[in-house]
């Protein structure tokens, strides 16, 4: 059985900056485990951005930083003696476009993390892996005739579900996934929500998305993030449960949103 209490991700007073830019100002909130979070908001309020800070992949862009805390089960990933590999082993993260490595075969491709974080794994054991990892992605029925193909041989969506594959093959607490659904067609969005719907049980997820009949379709939680204009920071206005923010959100900036009024 699975908790739905704890919260895994806690966010305190977080602002994030491009140099001096402050793309992001003191944002706090509470990410529920074993639920989907929604972030959605106009282009350049920093979801994105945002959503990077929270496996430490920001900090990669040169210039880039945080200031607050930032929790993972209480531990706080920005803390002395943090390693980010560490951190981004528990914090997966799954892109807007599949970015499979193409030349690398299918079964490799679920085995890229693992061997990156260097655990030495028999055949066998990396079998069951492989095939764990297919299944938890809903692609084994798919591919298990064919892994030794090239990520590439995959259709669009199987990609996507490919690269679910691969960051769930190392055993992630958290799955940051940054508009996953944006490259692929009506019918593979829907396999990748009906995935995201099974991984809940086991992963917490946070899911930025463009689309807000997404957002109220798969997410328990919604933040809306907006900006007052351009240059200025980007700010977490409102989070609620997804029910509330889409009905009864309360702030009028957010309904304005939600009806479509700007954004
Ligand atoms: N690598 C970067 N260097 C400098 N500024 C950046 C960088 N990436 C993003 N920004 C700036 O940070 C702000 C937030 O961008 P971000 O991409 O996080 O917004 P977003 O809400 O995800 O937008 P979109 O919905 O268009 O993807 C914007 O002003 C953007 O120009």
């Amino acid at each position: 059985m699975t908790t739905h209490t704890s919260n895994r991700l806690e966010i305190r007073n977080e602002s994030i900056y491009y140099g001096d830019f402050l793309a992001v100002e003191d944002v706090s909130v509470s990410i529920p485990s074993h639920a989907i979070t929604a972030l959605i908001g106009p282009s350049g309020c920093g979801k994105s951005t945002f959503l990077r800070t929270l496996n430490r992949m920001h900090e990669a862009i040169p210039g880039a930083r945080v200031e607050g805390t930032v929790l993972l089960d209480g531990t706080d990933i920005y803390g002395a003696g943090i390693d980010p590999v560490q951190v981004r082993r528990h914090v997966g993260m799954v892109f807007q476009r599949p970015n499979p490595f193409p030349t690398m075969s299918i079964r490799d491709n679920v085995l890229a993390g693992v061997k990156l974080n260097s655990r030495r794994m028999s055949r066998s054991a990396e079998d069951e892996l492989v095939e764990e990892s297919l299944r938890g992605a809903n692609l084994w029925n798919e591919v298990k005739d064919r892994l030794g193909r090239p990520g590439s041989s995959l259709s669009g969506g199987q990609q996507q579900r490919l690269c679910i594959a691969r960051a769930i093959a190392v055993a992630p607490e958290v799955l940051l996934m940054d508009e996953p659904c944006s490259a692929l067609d009506p019918i593979s969005t829907l396999a990748i929500e009906d995935l995201m719907n099974e991984l809940k049980e086991d992963y917490t997820i946070v899911i930025v998305t463009h689309n807000m009949q997404q957002a109220a379709r798969v997410s328990d939680r919604t933040g809306f993030f907006n900006l007052e204009a351009t240059g200025k920071p980007g700010r977490l206005v409102e989070f609620d449960d997804t029910t509330t923010i889409f009905s009864h959100p309360s702030q009028q900036a957010t309904e304005d949103y939600i009806s479509g009024r700007f954004g």
